[in-house]
């Protein structure tokens, strides 16, 4: 596996090779990496001649400065963690090589970053497009893959391919979770041995949701049941619980399509904060 840390280097390494007409995915990554990554690297194998992973910690989704300098690093784990899952290159850029200045540009995303991780982290949508902009640009991959964990980035990110005109295919990718149910996230690492025996509360209460759902019960009652549930857990404090529709993350007021409804949740766990979702 090759490793750069420069726009240069990677952008060489990649003409080669695109001119011997090989097909490339690439998995934009900020690193501390686990088995969600893993399965991504995957998809991308499965599909593409070369995998391209990007490792970078992008300062400007962070609206939080706490959140930021908790966030955790781990480049040579990651990169053998890569190596045995079959990557064939990994950039890693510093931030001086990503922003050799702050960026002016500044994206909207209209109704799209107005709800859930949008409102409660304010600027962060921008950062996201910015970042991802420049790695699309840099990388110019075929296919691009990204988690459903980060649903909102999905929808975010194929508005950007639509309105930017990048040449590529967006593959979103079902979560992995731990045999707790527990979402698997870098920032899982931060909790407590005693917050992580908590933490699959969050996955627990939107299981509870989706059963009073199923059995034709309320949107309200659904909400009723998840806030009740997180508030049997004193270190949890519930930020969002909201039914949306998948693609447009807008509220809904009644169960879609199978596949089309979203049930989004988004908490703190100590200093921690995590988020979770499933399709109905
Ligand atoms: N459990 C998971 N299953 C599948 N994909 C995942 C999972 N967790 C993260 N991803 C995806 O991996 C890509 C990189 O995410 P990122 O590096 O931010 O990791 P993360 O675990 O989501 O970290 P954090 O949530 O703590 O920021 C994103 O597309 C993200 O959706
Ligand atoms: C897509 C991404 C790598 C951009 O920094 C990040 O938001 C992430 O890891 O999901
Ligand atoms: N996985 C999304 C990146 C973030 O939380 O900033």
């Amino acid at each position: 596996m090759q490793r750069y840390e420069t726009i240069a280097g990677i952008r060489q390494a990649l003409d080669s090779q695109r001119r011997t007409g090989k097909s490339m995915g690439f998995v934009p990554t900020m690193g501390a990496l686990h088995s969600g990554h893993i399965s991504l690297i995957e998809a991308s194998k499965a599909n593409n001649d070369l995998t391209v992973c990007s490792i970078f910690v992008n300062p400007t989704q962070f609206n939080n400065p706490d959140d930021l300098a908790r966030y955790p690093h781990a480049l040579e784990a990651d990169c053998q963690l890569l190596e045995a899952a079959g990557c064939d290159l990994v950039f890693a850029p510093s931030v001086d090589e990503i922003y050799p200045s702050n960026p002016v540009l500044k994206l909207n995303f209209g109704d799209l970053e107005t709800v859930l991780e949008g409102a409660f982290r304010p600027g962060h949508f921008n950062g996201v497009g910015i970042v991802v902009s420049k790695l699309f640009n840099i990388i110019q991959p075929d296919r691009a893959y990204f988690g459903q964990k980060d649903l909102q980035q999905v929808a975010v990110v194929k508005r950007l391919i639509r309105d930017l005109g990048f040449q590529m295919e967006l593959v979103r990718m079902p979560i992995v979770r731990e045999d707790d149910g527990l979402a698997m996230s870098s920032r899982n690492r931060n909790l407590s041995p005693a917050e992580r025996r908590e933490a699959p509360a969050l996955y627990q209460a939107l299981i509870k949701a989706q059963e009073i759902l199923h059995n034709e019960g309320t949107i309200e009652a659904a909400k009723t049941a998840v806030e009740s549930d997180l508030q049997k857990h004193p270190d949890f404090r519930l930020e969002y619980f909201e039914i949306a529709n998948a693609d447009t993350l807008q509220p809904v007021s009644q169960r879609l399509a199978p596949g089309a409804t979203a049930l989004c949740i988004a908490a703190h766990l100590g200093k921690t904060r995590l988020i979770d979702n499933l399709i109905l």
